[in-house]
């Protein structure tokens, strides 16, 4: 009996050990900070900087439409209130040539120092199926979504090198840690970013830093809007499982788990589940997120099975109702 205790507590000396050397990030304190937002005039994005803003940051926008990029200015400059601080915006296309995105992270830099957190988060939704989604349509996913945040994190990776510390966060999905009805193009850009994080971080870490991918669930937003407009059935009546979040909440999650230095940020409690089941061998954050993912990664395996059938029956009976008003048309 004394013996097991004593084994036991070892075990858990060396487990804790073991955790504690995998990740020990500082919370970086965003006051006077430089944060790079791709995607800032609009949704998420916009409202990152707002976060960002509130605490303390300095910071700069980027994205193509600069009529956009001027009126976003105007809102973010009214949330700093005395703490006045002038948002740099920049008009680039993030997928476009990497020599013009280069030139847009230096004239920000040049306004406002070494960035010391990027947020990639221009990024684009499109949902249709395989057989309706032009080959044009998977390349400007994988484009954007993709070699877009590479190409902005390239441009600022030597130099938060340099400096000794930074965060870099990618927006991804919930549709990147499952695919679903309608996103054959969507889902594969928001996979690839994961794979891109995963070996980005264990490269920088000696370099103190922290990459984080988030994974929001549908989020209200102007981008959120324009995708709900064309989008099958299906996929409407499996991301609903999962609710509608509003673009502050998302924002702040994300923004937080950045600062903290966590891996993976999620909200809601889809988002735990799906956090949990789809851990694989990202970096681990903490003792407690350790044990949690040891605990629940089967458990949770069971319930999906549950949410499976339940999205397999949607497919089912979405192909049931189109056959029948197809055949009725045809009467
Ligand atoms: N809303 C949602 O339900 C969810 C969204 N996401 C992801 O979050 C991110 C933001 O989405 P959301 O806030 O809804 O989108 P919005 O459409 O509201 O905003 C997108 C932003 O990205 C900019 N942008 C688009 N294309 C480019 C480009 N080529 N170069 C530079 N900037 C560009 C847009 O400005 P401009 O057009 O002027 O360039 C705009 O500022 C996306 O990556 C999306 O996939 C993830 C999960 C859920
Ligand atoms: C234990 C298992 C738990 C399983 C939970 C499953 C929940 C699935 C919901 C998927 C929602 C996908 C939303 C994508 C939103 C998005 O990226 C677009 N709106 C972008 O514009």
């Amino acid at each position: 009996m004394l013996l097991e205790l004593f084994l036991l507590l070892c075990l858990i000396g060396i487990f804790k050990f073991v955790i504690s050397w995998l990740v020990s990030p500082q919370v970086l304190k965003l006051d006077g900070k430089h944060v790079l937002i791709t995607g800032g005039s609009s949704g998420i994005g916009k409202a990152m900087a707002k976060e960002a803003i509130r605490r303390g940051a300095v910071v700069s926008i980027m994205a193509r439409n600069i009529t956009k990029l001027e009126a976003a200015k105007v809102d973010l400059e009214k949330v700093a209130g005395n703490n006045f601080k002038p948002v740099c915006i920049v008009s680039v296309d993030v997928a476009g040539d990497y020599e013009e995105v280069q030139k847009a992270v230096q004239k920000t830099e040049d306004k406002q120092g070494p960035v010391n957190m990027l947020i990639n988060c221009a990024g684009i939704g499109v949902a249709k199926t395989f057989e309706d989604l032009k080959i044009d349509e998977f390349k400007k996913l994988m484009n954007l979504n993709y070699f877009g945040s590479v190409q902005t994190t390239k441009a600022v990776i030597s130099k938060m090198k340099e400096q000794g510390g930074g965060r870099i966060v990618f927006i991804s999905s919930q549709a990147g840690q499952l695919g679903l009805f309608g996103y054959t193009g969507y889902a594969a850009s928001k996979f690839a970013l994961r794979g891109l994080a995963e070996s980005l971080q264990m490269e920088v870490r000696p370099y103190n830093i922290y990459v984080t991918v988030a994974h929001p669930p549908d989020t209200e937003t102007p981008g959120f809007e324009e995708e709900e407009r064309n989008k099958p059935e299906e996929t409407k009546l499996i991301s609903g499982t999962s609710g509608l979040f509003k673009p502050e909440a998302v924002a702040k999650q994300i923004l937080q788990d950045s600062v903290n230095g966590r891996f993976c940020s999620y909200i809601g409690l889809d988002g735990w589940m799906l956090a949990n089941i789809t851990c694989g061998m990202s970096p681990v954050h903490s003792m407690c997120d350790a044990i949690q993912q040891v605990l629940t990664v089967s458990v949770f395996r069971l319930i999906s099975f549950f949410y499976l059938c339940h999205f397999t029956r949607i497919v089912r009976k979405c192909k049931a109702k189109r056959d029948k008003e197809q055949k009725e048309k045809m009467e």
